[in-house]
């Protein structure tokens, strides 16, 4: 099969490495080009513009960082837009917006394409080792016709119905992940400021009802201050903004979330957007003025 892939950030590139490793043949394109050259050494082709990429390849993948970059790179010149057209598809799993994601799937349509979001749950190593969770929604046959990708680049594929649907699903499951981060760094500056160690506060909670492998992965790495990004934190923050827009939209009140957002922000506001979105908690330790260097 043979696959075009927009977009070779942090989820971009282990996402196109791994259907390389799987036989695909993968033409792949990047905003910054030089970055293709890490692809082209396991197998890829380049296209020189999203276009070129559309017009070589049936089906083209994006993941992209946010909504602009998603829209910018299919309305723009030499777009997805100029190429795409009967019998081929679009698959866009960068994690947007549904009205994102249905102005994108419209314009797709009505040049003869088909359209599929497809947002995926699970960070750098689990797009690394093909163990994302994909969660799809749009065209069922464009979805039937990648289950094959799908199968090597998650461990599991939903298919949620309409546009909106996987653009939704994904930005509730950051939104509490988001905030799950933020409790985290609470109980950890908590436990420092009292006193305690945390982590014999990672050891207990590993061990209790609530243990997870975010706080698993996450809680040494911010005991040693390491924020090496897998999921940056400006996109967290993008997604808690999404997510809270989505609540304004359904009169869903969501106060932790709206707090967490604000920590968010404020890392943002100091720098630390680039990080990993665990660097939250250097703000959280910073207001309560913790014990911790
Ligand atoms: N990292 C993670 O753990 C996860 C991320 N996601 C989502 O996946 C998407 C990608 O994330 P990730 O790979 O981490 O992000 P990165 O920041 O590492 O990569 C972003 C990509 O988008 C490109 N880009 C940014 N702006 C534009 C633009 N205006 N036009 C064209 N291309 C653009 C970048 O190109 P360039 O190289 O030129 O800057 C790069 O290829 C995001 O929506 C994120 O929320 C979803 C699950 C997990
Ligand atoms: O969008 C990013 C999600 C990161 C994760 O699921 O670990």
């Amino acid at each position: 099969m043979e696959v075009g892939f927009l977009g070779l950030g942090i989820m971009g590139k282990a996402m196109a490495a791994n259907l390389l490793r799987h036989g695909f043949r993968v033409t792949v394109w990047n905003r910054t080009l030089s970055k293709c050259q890490e692809l082209v050494a396991l197998g890829a082709t380049v296209g020189e513009t999203p276009a070129a990429v559309v017009a070589r390849c049936r089906y083209t993948i994006a993941m992209l960082s946010d909504p602009s970059a998603a829209l910018s790179v299919v309305f723009d010149k030499d777009g997805v837009l100029e190429q795409i057209g009967d019998g081929k598809g679009y698959v866009d799993m960068s994690t947007v917006d549904a009205a994102t994601s249905s102005k994108i799937s419209e314009a797709v349509k009505q040049k003869g394409g088909a359209f599929l979001e497809a947002p995926v749950s699970g960070s750098k190593k689990p797009a690394e080792d093909g163990q994302l969770v994909i969660l799809a929604a749009g065209d069922q046959a464009l979805y039937d016709d990648m289950v094959p990708a799908f199968d090597v680049l998650g461990k599991k594929s939903f298919f949620l119905g309409e546009i909106g649907n996987g653009a939704n699903m994904k930005l509730v499951v950051n939104m509490i992940m988001g905030s799950m981060m933020n409790a985290l760094s609470e109980g950890l500056s908590l436990a420092d400021n009292s006193g305690l160690n945390p982590q014999t506060l990672l050891d207990v909670l590993d061990l209790g009802a609530i243990a997870n492998p975010m706080f698993k992965l996450k809680g040494p790495s911010i005991l040693k201050g390491s924020y090496n990004p897998a999921f940056p934190l400006k996109h967290q923050q993008k997604d808690m903004r999404l997510a809270l827009s989505l609540g304004d939209e359904n009169a869903v009140a969501m106060p932790v979330a709206a707090a967490s957002n604000e920590a968010f922000k404020k890392a943002r506001s100091l720098g630390l957007g680039d990080l990993d979105f665990s660097a939250v908690y250097e703000v959280i330790k910073g207001a309560s003025g913790s014990n911790q260097a």
